[in-house]
């Protein structure tokens, strides 16, 4: 599937209580690439990530996947605050694979897999509540990556991460890409966008600015809302 597209937004528009949310927003992600999706609060990322995973229908415009039935293209997202089964971590795994269609032997290796994976064996039997923020992040992550997405879109998924744990997801997510995983992400860590980022897409107050490779975005944005938002970065 390499190169192909696996996920295409087509003129998507949002609207609330008469007030436009999103509009005419097109882009496309392509099999093994990494997406950064930046803008400033309220610019309608969330909005857009959850129209993408199929989690809120557009006003206008729509969302098409790769493939069809069993061949369809397999998607997972990750949100800002991880949300957890009151059950063990390994029954948190065990449960995404089940919805999964998955049974028996693959569904436990799976979820071993996992487990060892992510370090999370000496936690796989404590509830997953219980677990800090980073731990459930990490979980998160682990629950993805267990149903082997092709597209794997993630909402701000280290904004509430220390720097160890933040590193710990950014390493993931690059091994991730390298094994031919397509990655959508929101960030306000900009380091975190030059780091992760193949291609940048910055949007404001719900309408597409630029659309350009990464390395062009940070060296020379071509809007000025773009510019005035990379100028707001802390530098200390
Ligand atoms: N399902 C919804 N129904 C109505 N309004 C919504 C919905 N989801 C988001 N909004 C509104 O859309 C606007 C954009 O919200 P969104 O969370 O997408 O912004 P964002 O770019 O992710 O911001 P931040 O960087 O602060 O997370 C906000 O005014 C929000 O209240």
């Amino acid at each position: 599937m390499s190169g192909d597209c696996l996920l295409r937004a087509e003129n998507i528009g949002f609207e609330a209580r008469g007030v436009a949310l999103l509009r005419g927003v097109s882009f496309e992600v392509r099999a093994g690439r990494r997406l950064v999706i930046l803008g400033p609060n309220g610019a309608g990322k969330s909005l857009l990530l959850r129209i993408c995973h199929g989690l809120i229908a557009p006003s206008q415009g729509r969302v098409v996947r790769a493939g069809e039935g069993v061949r369809a293209a397999r998607q997972a997202m990750v949100f800002q605050r991880p949300v957890m089964l009151r059950r063990s971590v390994r029954a948190n795994l065990d449960h995404a694979l089940a919805l999964q269609g998955l049974s028996g032997p693959d569904r436990k290796a799976r979820c071993e897999a996992a487990l060892e994976r992510f370090g999370l064996m000496p936690l796989a039997g404590r509830g997953a509540r219980l677990l800090s923020g980073g731990e459930q992040q990490r979980l998160a992550l682990a629950r993805a990556w267990a149903t082997r997405p092709d597209l794997l879109i993630l909402d701000e998924p280290t904004s509430a991460l220390d720097p160890a744990s933040t590193r710990l997801i950014e390493d993931s997510l690059l091994q991730f890409s390298a094994e031919g995983m397509a990655l959508v992400m929101t960030t306000h860590d900009l380091g975190q966008a030059r780091r992760l980022g193949e291609e940048v897409i910055f949007l404001d107050r719900g309408q597409i600015l630029e659309t350009t490779p990464a390395p062009a975005f940070f060296s020379a944005p071509v809007s000025r809302e773009a510019r005035g938002y990379l100028a707001g970065e802390l530098l200390w």
